[in-house]
């Protein structure tokens, strides 16, 4: 989207920064540490496998299968925790979610490089509905075309909608912020075409 008065491109998204309310976060932030299962991911490099610098976890539909780097993934069940926020996430951003991708930011030395969610399964302009918890973390949009950069403090209880062409024109990311010793949990909720047998 750009702006008619000022022409800076911004990205196509909904904040709500005081989404949940501090009390329940917290016991929100407990409770995924508790039942989620946390797995230590490994990513391909020129080097060889490396550690993911976070903790990753994936919940869904059975159907909502997700292809990532050649490798089938089916999702775990619906943790009770992560179904209450999904409920919640659909009924204020108004879209449907079947599954969740969960991000665990040990410290400021975990981190996610620039990326887009664009892959096929996800659709042309996908609705992804961010939920923070724990310790607030800076979260920059840059715009592809432009190198515009938007940043974001996602504290917890936060909830960032993006949609329209969000992952077409920007990518993102969760810079290290070594000075930070807290955690924070990020559910990125989205809605995965299932893929036809075969
Ligand atoms: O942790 C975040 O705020 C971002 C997570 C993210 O970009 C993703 O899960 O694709
Ligand atoms: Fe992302």
């Amino acid at each position: 989207m750009t702006d008619l008065f000022n022409d800076l491109p911004a990205p196509d998204v909904d904040w709500y920064p005081d989404w949940l309310a501090p009390a329940p976060a917290e016991r929100m932030l407990a409770r995924l540490i508790d039942e989620v299962q946390w797995r230590q991911d490994t990513m391909g490099t020129p080097a060889g496998r490396v550690a993911l610098p976070r903790l990753t976890a994936w919940q869904g539909e059975p159907d909502a299968v997700y292809i990532y780097s050649g490798i089938r993934n089916v999702p775990e069940p619906w943790t009770p925790a992560v179904a209450e926020l999904k409920a919640a996430a659909e009924a204020t951003s108004g879209a449907r979610f079947n599954s969740v991708l969960l991000n665990r930011y040990r410290s400021g030395a975990d981190s996610m490089g620039w990326h887009a969610d664009r892959e096929p399964e996800l659709g042309r302009q996908p609705v992804i509905a961010s939920v923070s918890l724990g310790v607030a973390r800076t979260f920059d949009l840059r715009h592809n075309k432009t190198g515009v950069v938007q940043s974001f403090s996602l504290k917890g209880g936060s909830l960032l909608v993006m949609k329209g062409d969000t992952q077409a024109e920007w990518r993102h990311r969760v810079p290290k912020q070594p000075r930070v010793s807290g955690e924070r949990i990020n559910l990125t909720f989205r809605w995965v075409t299932p893929r036809q047998p075969g």
